[in-house]
């Protein structure tokens, strides 16, 4: 089983640098997968309450656990605060409905989803909640994210979230965040890849200590099972001549390349795959410079 290495926070827990992606994750299958992951090695999971899955995955972590496979601290679980939740009043209780349908008592980390607050959808009336509201519209709300962000530090001071992430944050915003914070993020989760290096906005957060994890790895790979047209516009980056050279001369795929190309800029993956051969693979990309 490849052994992953972790990453250290800023507050001095450790978070795997490779770990599994949940949304696209066929509902049927979700529980298999992530059992079937944690018997491979992964230890983190990023979900999200939009992904529409986080109580099947909770499923899978409760079988690993009650077959032995795994302690619930040996994982470390990611879920995100929706656009629709901002408001400083909802943010506990939509937190508490994601860690009882994953089944567990803390995230080890829960991230604010986008720097963008859309108008309240009771999750009583419409769960998973999306970019739309019950009208279909998509309808901003005036939650201040400073507000947002002193509810995500009173879960952490409550000890119902181990670390904060932010999400699709730019510098601006870091920088601004800064200003009015009590804690540092601990994380910070774009997307990056070799057609988005973000290289200022990584060693920004590398000058506060703030962990960067890198979503869509692949790049537009991610939007061909969605039919969008970004997809097809753009050569795929497992078709890239030089990504193809590098995974021929390495005897690797050129999955495996690009997800090594993000560890070794110290910045962590979480690929997502509803096939459990690719699933494995991508656990295989970790080593990492000392
Ligand atoms: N914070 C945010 O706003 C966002 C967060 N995320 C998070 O990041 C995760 C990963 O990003 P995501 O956009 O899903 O995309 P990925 O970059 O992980 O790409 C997933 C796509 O690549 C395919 N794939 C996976 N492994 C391989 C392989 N070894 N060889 C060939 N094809 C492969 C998958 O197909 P198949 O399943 O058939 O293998 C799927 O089509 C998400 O699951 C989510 O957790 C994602 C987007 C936004
Ligand atoms: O994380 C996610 C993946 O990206 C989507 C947008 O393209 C989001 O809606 C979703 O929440």
């Amino acid at each position: 089983m490849p052994s992953v290495p972790n990453v250290k926070l800023n507050n001095g827990k450790e978070m795997p640098l490779v770990g599994f992606g949940l949304w696209k994750v066929n509902n049927d299958t979700c529980a298999d997968t992530v059992y079937n992951a944690i018997k491979v090695g992964y230890r983190l999971f990023d979900g999200a309450c939009d992904y529409g899955n986080e109580k099947e995955s909770g499923e899978g972590v409760a079988r690993a656990i009650k077959d032995g496979l795994v302690k619930r601290e040996e994982l470390f679980i990611v879920s995100k605060l929706w656009n629709s939740f901002h408001d400083k009043e909802q943010v506990k209780p939509i937190c508490k409905k994601q860690l009882a349908d994953w089944g567990v008592d803390y995230f080890d980390l829960y991230v604010i989803h986008f720097p963008i607050a859309l108008k309240y959808v009771d999750p009583k009336v419409r769960y998973p909640p999306s970019w739309q509201d019950a009208d279909g519209k998509i309808t901003p709300s005036k939650a201040p994210i400073q507000d947002t962000y002193a509810a995500m530090e009173e879960l952490y001071d409550d000890g119902l979230i181990k670390a904060i992430g932010i999400s699709n944050f730019n510098g601006a915003l870091i920088l601004d965040l800064e200003r009015y914070c009590k804690h540092v993020p601990q994380a910070l989760q774009i997307e990056h890849h070799p057609y988005l290096v973000q290289k200022d906005l990584v060693e920004l957060c590398k000058s506060r200590g703030i962990a960067v994890t890198a979503y869509s790895s692949f790049g537009p790979q991610s939007f061909v099972e969605l039919d969008m047209a970004s997809a097809k516009s753009t050569e795929l980056l497992f078709d890239n001549k030089t990504v193809k050279e590098i995974a021929e001369k390495h005897k690797k795929s050129p999955a495996q390349v690009l997800l090594r190309w993000a560890t070794q800029r110290e910045v962590a993956v979480i690929p997502k795959s509803n096939n459990k051969d690719r699933l494995a693979a991508n656990l295989d990309v970790s080593r990492y410079p000392s």
